[in-house]
């Protein structure tokens, strides 16, 4: 099968050559697979632009070895997904691209959700989890995508655009902190960048209206209950009126696929590993400070008290996705004993709708695998989930 390396110097903490060339090269050399092609890429957009050209002039399944973050593989699927088919990828359905894994980003969510970290493992015998399953011959896993359009007002009549997720489609404070986050990467290259933008936006609320799609699977949206620790049918979902609409303000708005953490111990849809669900469904995680029994109103005070409720609760994500336990007490003190009303609101479901507020402008920010997109004032986000039609197609990871 073609195999292409591809390697991004310069994310993360920039180890990604050294890491190719001492263990993953001599590891492939061994079992007799030589790549095809070896590429480091140049400037951002080079790795999507050459694996397009090169599925252009060569026939596939393909295997990609990629030593890169969630933003580089992001980069590749979404040049596949947007760019028309020309030469190969006209003449044949389209082929799978499966990747062998080599985790060098920063935040390494898609890698982390497959393989989680084991106390006290060689991180380098870590880092090799996803190139020992290629080598193996392990199957590669499907990867379901998030496609978010993003429409501009009816009257423009503009197509929408499409930004294709294989982990992450936010808005509200997520999408804040990797707008901002970006600034600072020079100064704080690891995983401290996301804290410090963090708490630069934790006071923000978002002014928008949602609305939340059934997956295919269930015929209704889901959410997850405290009590049984499990997915239980919406109260407003039915077979016959499926859609739940959300009223803001949010706080909190991340929707993920095929990953239970956005960092190694940021296991903020906890579900996703521990109940796979089942066909095209996006997990989705809610803040809404309205819902605290102890916010009245939206004020600065209101907002600067949730802001500490926000980053408790936001830190429950850390021990182990704790925070989707947490109820309000009446008072709106917040309970870890499954009574009450659930702090965090918790959704399967198979697509949402976000509509900003035209006079919030921070409502308008999207968030895809850590690229920034700008709904147009009077437009609206459209994510869906989507999964490969058969084992022939499609995106796939060796975990
Ligand atoms: N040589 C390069 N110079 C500048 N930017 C590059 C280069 N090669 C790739 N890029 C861009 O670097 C960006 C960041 O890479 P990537 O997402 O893989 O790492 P990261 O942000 O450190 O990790 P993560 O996404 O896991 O947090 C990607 O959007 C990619 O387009």
């Amino acid at each position: 099968m073609p195999t292409l390396l591809i390697y991004n110097p310069i994310c993360g903490d920039r180890g990604a050559k050294t890491l190719i060339t001492t263990h993953v090269l001599p590891l492939l050399e061994h079992a007799n697979l030589t790549p095809d092609v070896v590429l480091a890429t140049e400037h951002a957009g080079h790795a999507g632009a050459f694996v397009v050209s090169h599925l252009e002039q060569h026939s596939g399944p393909f295997t990609v070895i990629l030593a890169a973050g969630d933003g580089t593989l992001h980069e590749i699927i979404e040049a596949l997904t947007n760019t028309p088919p020309k030469g190969q990828r006209a003449a044949a359905p389209p082929a799978k691209l499966s990747f062998a894994l080599v985790p060098s980003g920063t935040a390494n969510a898609l890698y982390s959700s497959l393989f989680p970290p084991l106390p006290d493992e060689d991180p380098t015998a870590y880092a090799l989890r996803s190139v020992h399953a290629l080598i193996e011959g392990r199957p590669s896993a499907p990867l379901t995508l998030a496609l978010t359009s993003l429409r501009s007002p009816p009257a423009t009549r503009a197509p929408p655009r499409v930004a294709v997720s294989a982990v992450v489609a936010s808005t509200a404070l997520h999408a804040s902190i990797l707008a901002d986050s970006e600034a600072l990467r020079a100064e704080l290259p690891g995983l401290e960048r996301f804290q410090r933008a963090a708490a630069q936006n934790l006071t923000r609320w978002y002014n928008a209206s949602v609305k939340l799609f059934p997956t295919a699977a269930a015929g209704v949206v889901q959410m997850y209950d405290p009590e049984t620790r499990a997915f239980v049918p919406h109260q407003h979902s039915t077979e016959d009126d499926p859609i739940v609409d959300l009223g803001g303000p949010f706080a909190y708005f991340v929707s993920v696929v095929n990953v239970d953490r956005l960092e190694p111990k940021f296991r903020i849809a906890p579900l996703w590993r521990d109940v796979k669900p089942e066909g095209a469904a996006l997990d989705v995680v809610v803040l809404r400070p309205e819902r605290d029994p102890s916010v009245q109103m939206d004020s600065d005070e209101y907002r600067e008290a949730f802001s500490e409720k926000l980053k408790g609760v936001l830190g429950g994500a850390y021990q182990d996705g704790a925070h989707v336990g947490l109820t309000y007490a009446d008072d709106g003190c917040v309970r870890d004993n499954g009574e009450g009303w659930p702090v965090v609101e918790y959704f399967r479901c198979g697509g949402w709708m976000w509509e900003p507020d035209d006079i919030d402008d921070r409502a308008h920010l999207v968030c895809a695998d850590g690229d920034i997109h700008e709904i147009e004032k009077g437009g609206k986000a459209t994510c869906s989930a989507a999964t490969p039609s058969d084992d022939k197609s499609g995106f796939a990871v060796f975990a």
